[in-house]
């Protein structure tokens, strides 16, 4: 018998996103970008658009009956046949003896994955290469389960012989796997936000919370990987900046290793394949689930009542 689709969902996930990844460091290597300004403070480049290509196609082909919904728009008539890959992740496939019962008979039309090909893509065209992640986010109903966060140039600090890339990945109710889960300092509070969407609520919030320092880093993929980390207890963005693609797969992972990841108002998001994409009421997340309620008590009245999910 095949395995659980849940676990044939994220090893494909985890497969297709080093392939995006390898996509997105060839891309790079060529030096040029093909820069693309989507809008304000907000670009594309060729390594996002062949990133999806690769990713949305393996898995519309792998999983024809799932709804598959990636930040980018593009027309797949032209996809690079090497690009499309059935693999699925040997180790994550041997899990199936543990999956939640929740998850053991989910049902095709009830799922949507999400798919932001390259989070961090600013920080990416500036050369700050370890921001940057593929996150594939996969929903059942309303709910964020199961997630893989790819991050293509970890160790790139270590020099050219260094071998590039890790894999993180998560399912709430089994755990989360491919990283070592360290305790963030007990006596600070350090708060992660963003690098280059940051405005005058964004600061608010973070002041109104009294923090120890302040991280500013690009991508929800690798604000959530300092979460998981212990290199920050919360990341903060009071803004209606990201979408569904940019905290699905993150949400998941951070649930399935015990933390929370909400709007400012402490409402959780819905991901849906019929949801609207923009993330409202901006991002509250903590690596302790028992910490999200007191950075809740500090947000700004003002801040939670402009920043309300609509
Ligand atoms: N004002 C804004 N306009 C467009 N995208 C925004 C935005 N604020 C945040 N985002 C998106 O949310 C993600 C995290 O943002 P940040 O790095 O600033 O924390 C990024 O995803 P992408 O890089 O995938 O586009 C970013 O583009
Ligand atoms: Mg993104
Ligand atoms: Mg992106
Ligand atoms: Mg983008």
């Amino acid at each position: 018998m095949s395995e659980p689709l849940i676990l044939r969902l994220v090893a494909s996930s985890v497969s297709v996103a080093n392939m995006a990844g390898r996509i997105i460091r060839d891309i790079l290597k060529t030096g040029d970008l093909g820069i693309v300004e989507k809008g304000l403070n907000d670009l594309q480049t060729e390594a996002d658009r062949n990133a999806q290509k690769c990713i949305v196609s393996s898995l519309m082909k792998a999983f024809p009956d799932v709804a598959i919904i990636g930040e980018e728009t593009l027309d797949y008539s032209d996809v690079n046949p090497d690009w499309i890959t059935m693999d699925q992740d040997a180790d994550v496939l041997k899990h199936a003896g543990s999956i939640p019962d929740d998850l053991k008979n989910i049902s095709a039309k009830d799922i949507c994955i999400w798919v932001d090909p390259l989070d961090g893509t600013a920080e990416f065209t500036q050369g700050l290469l370890d921001h940057v992640t593929v996150l594939i986010g996969i929903a059942v109903k309303e709910k964020a389960v199961a997630g893989v966060i790819y991050q293509p140039y970890y160790n790139y600090q270590n020099g050219p012989q260094a071998e590039l890339g890790r894999t993180i990945w998560g399912i709430v109710g089994l755990g989360a796997f491919g990283f070592e889960q360290v305790k963030p300092p007990a006596k600070e509070r350090i708060i992660t936000t963003t690098r280059s969407h940051m405005d005058g609520a964004v600061k608010g919030a973070i002041d109104a919370c009294q923090p120890t320092k302040i991280l500013r880093v690009g991508g929800a993929g690798h604000k959530v990987l300092l979460l998981i980390e212990g290199k920050a207890h919360a990341y903060l963005f009071a803004s209606p900046g990201c979408k569904k693609w940019d905290t699905c797969a993150p949400e998941a992972v951070l649930h399935a290793m015990g933390g929370k990841l909400t709007d400012v108002n402490g409402n959780f998001y819905q991901y849906h394949s019929g949801v609207k994409l923009r993330n409202d009421g901006g991002t509250l997340a903590t690596c302790l689930f028992e910490d999200h309620p007191w950075y809740l008590s500090k947000m700004p009245e003002a801040i939670r009542c402009t920043l309300k999910s609509k």
